[in-house]
């Protein structure tokens, strides 16, 4: 399908975002390669066979569960799209690209907006209750880790302005990818370090990242060195890293597991050890593959999902759910869709979540919880 294309010269991209205010809208940042992309329109929507190969870029996401009961998600997920209109940025220099007809952008003023809201995290009472349930199956030994979260609801005193809290987003998280869905009214939106997998050719590249502790502006390599060789921490990653690298050696004979890293973000740093090898599955088999890993889910995954559903009292949505980009060689990336939020008008849900293990304890993990929330937060 060929697309035309043009340059442009907008003082910032979000213009484009904003241009389009009623229809269905994505963006995506990748920070590995500082790609900035957005759709806008929905041109075509794929069936589960069909060949999307030759569209610019197509969208995809997955809901976390196969399926979503709770309203605030309808019509979110489980679906891949290719849009009419792209906006590319990229070694500062902006494409856009059209399907048929060509849209003159106005070079909006993008500013960011300070929200006053109300935020309702008086939840510790319930984290205890699901806290106390996950330890009890994990002292029994049926699962050794579920990653389990939060739902914490935040009401603005105006609409949101989703472009302030996109510039936000992108401004404050580097090293993280900055993604936005639009549809029906509602956004879901983040900035999230993690990547499930991401294909080059037959390059199948996925991430173990698990294992947290908080920036300390005094002595941040203190910090570094103390994550890098705690216990807890480490068991936890190492589970990561086990599943995925078992899930690919069913179809990959040289799986690479590099060392473990530390992945800095602006409040946090993370375990994360890169896995990879090479393949030529597409990119949807491999997330069909991998998705949830013990990061989100647990393991074992299907024992973890089990409790996930039967303790935690929201629906999970889309949150740390696959969300991809891929190109029309098929190549692309899929993140989790963690660091998130959906937000309907005024009304913002934040979800934050962590791995819980036998060493876990349940007040060190809620405050990791609300340190992983100020994403959303400091984007407002
Ligand atoms: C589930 C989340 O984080 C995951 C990713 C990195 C570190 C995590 C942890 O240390 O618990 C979590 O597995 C979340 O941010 O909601």
């Amino acid at each position: 399908m060929k697309y035309q294309k043009t340059e442009v010269k907008l003082d910032n991209s979000l213009s484009f975002w904003k241009h389009f205010d009623k229809e269905e809208r994505v963006l995506f940042y990748n920070p590995l390669n500082n790609e900035l992309i957005i759709g806008a329109k929905r041109l075509k929507t794929f069936g589960q066979e069909e060949n999307y190969n030759n569209y610019l870029y197509v969208f995809s996401s997955r809901t976390f569960f196969d399926s979503v009961k709770d309203q605030k998600w309808a019509e979110f997920g489980n679906e891949t799209v290719a849009f009419e209109y792209y906006l590319v940025e990229k070694k500062g220099k902006q494409t856009l690209y059209y399907f048929e007809d060509l849209v003159e952008i106005e070079n909006l003023k993008i500013k960011s907006n300070e929200h006053f809201y109300n935020i309702s995290a008086d939840d510790y009472e319930e984290w205890k209750e699901l806290f106390a349930n996950v330890y009890y199956e994990i002292s029994s030994r049926k699962v050794n880790k579920v990653v389990i979260s939060r739902e914490v609801k935040i009401v603005c005193e105006t609409l949101v302005n989703t472009e302030s809290v996109l510039k936000n987003l992108l401004e404050k998280n580097q090293n993280s990818f900055i993604f936005a869905y639009f549809k029906n009214g509602k956004t879901f939106l983040g900035a999230t370090p993690e990547i499930l997998v991401q294909k080059e050719k037959d390059n199948i590249i996925s991430y173990a990242l698990a294992g947290t502790i908080l920036r300390n502006d005094e002595d941040d390599e203190l910090q570094k060195m103390m994550l890098l060789n705690d216990r807890k921490n480490r068991y936890e990653h190492q589970i990561v890293i086990d599943k995925i690298a078992d899930v690919m050696k069913q179809y990959i004979r040289d799986v690479i597991i590099d060392e473990i890293k530390i992945l800095t973000l602006k409040n946090l740093h993370h375990l994360q050890t890169r896995i990879y090898g090479k393949d030529n599955s597409t990119l949807s088999e491999w997330v069909t593959r991998l998705h949830p890993t013990p990061a989100l889910g647990g393991n074992p995954a299907y024992k973890a999902l089990e409790i996930i559903k039967k303790y935690e009292k929201h629906e999970r949505g889309l949150y740390a759910a696959p969300i991809g980009i891929m190109d029309e060689n098929g190549d692309g990336i899929f993140v989790a869709g963690i660091r998130s939020a959906l937000i309907c008008k005024n009304m913002v849900f934040a979800y934050t979540g962590g791995g819980i293990v036998d060493k876990s304890e349940c007040e060190a993990e809620y405050i990791e919880t609300n340190n992983k929330l100020k994403t959303i937060i400091e984007s407002l």
